[in-house]
């Protein structure tokens, strides 16, 4: 398989500080790929070695088969970029920023460009620099998705909106990917994302922590399930059997004789539990959905793994 993003022993080094430790990505066609990672991780530092504002201390980078550093002009215009520290203080109006851009990326019909500002609710007769953060984020976001590149490389694309325009921005992502569209995306947080990555890669200081699809991810992580059964205590020793089952904990309900109220923490398949809890008289049960979050929070503290 080709892929759109690939490197290999990816390392930068600011003088002694190592920013990226051998990175090693592959981003396949047509996919929503994101890297998750807490502040300093080195998401930037990818984005611009692929972008070419930064050239790697070592290893190979490979951008839609081509080096960023030869691509010149041919490959900067099939690639959507977001910088995550968008800096837009001239005193120009949305609409002329964006012809600027549009003339840069080789035209734009003015349709598609009203098509995104519509669906983002941002106005373009007003000038750029007295644009609050979350607007300056929109136009950003329109200047780098309005001429359908081949690539989006998107850095922290969800920071100051509301979780309106993030839903509304999700969407455009999940058509830009349906389009055929390849998206590499940035969050310090999986929530944002989770909703439509296809694949995440955790950053930490400068090393990939994981990659793994989003639903081994969900797979994985834990949920706590809680149950309300009439039984004897004999119910905690089949509990204690159950597959994935951990922190079981149990107290006498409030109701008459024999109901113990349970919970727990539930990893992998709910089938066992179900199985098990199906034994007894059940009054109330709940599982709740997995928290990612917390998945990834256990895999930052955790070793190295790899899963496709
Ligand atoms: N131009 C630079 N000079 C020196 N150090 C740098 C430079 N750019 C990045 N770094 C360092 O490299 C490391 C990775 O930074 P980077 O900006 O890539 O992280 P990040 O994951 O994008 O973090 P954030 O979420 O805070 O944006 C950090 O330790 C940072 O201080």
């Amino acid at each position: 398989m080709s892929y759109t993003i690939e490197t290999a022993d990816l390392t930068k080094r600011f003088g002694s500080r190592v920013a990226l430790n051998n990175i090693s990505l592959q981003v396949p066609p047509g996919k929503i790929f994101g890297l998750i990672g807490p502040n300093g991780a080195g998401k930037t530092t990818t984005m611009r070695i692929l972008l070419d504002i930064m050239r790697p201390t070592s290893g190979t980078v490979s951008v839609l088969g081509t080096s960023p550093h030869r691509g010149g002009v041919g490959l900067r215009r099939k690639i959507g970029y977001l910088p995550g520290e968008l800096s837009l203080e001239g005193r120009v109006t949305g609409h002329a920023l964006l012809s600027h851009y549009a003339d840069l990326s080789g035209g734009v019909p003015r349709a598609d460009i009203t098509a995104l500002t519509d669906r983002l609710d941002l106005d373009l007769s007003r000038q750029v620099h007295g644009l609050s953060k979350g607007n300056k984020q929109k136009l950003g976001i329109v200047q780098a998705l309005m001429h359908r590149p081949p690539l989006l490389v998107l850095d922290e694309p969800t920071s100051g909106l509301d979780p309106l325009v993030q839903q509304t921005f999700l969407e455009l992502v999940r058509e830009a990917r349906d389009a055929g569209q390849t998206v590499l995306l940035s969050s310090h947080v999986l929530s944002e994302i989770e909703q439509v990555a296809d694949e995440v890669a955790l950053l930490r200081r400068g090393e990939i922590a994981t990659v793994s699809t989003v639903s081994a991810l969900r797979e994985s992580a834990t949920r706590r399930v809680v149950a309300k059964l009439r039984g004897s205590t004999s119910i905690l020793d089949t509990l204690t059997q159950v597959q994935g089952l951990t922190a079981i904990e149990h107290q006498p309900g409030e109701e008459a004789d024999g109901v113990l109220h349970i919970s727990g923490a539930l990893e992998g398949s709910p089938d066992p539990f179900i199985k098990a809890l199906a034994r007894f008289d059940v009054l109330d049960v709940s599982i709740e959905a997995p928290n990612l979050e917390d998945a990834v929070l256990g895999l930052y503290e955790g070793g190295q793994t790899h899963e496709r």
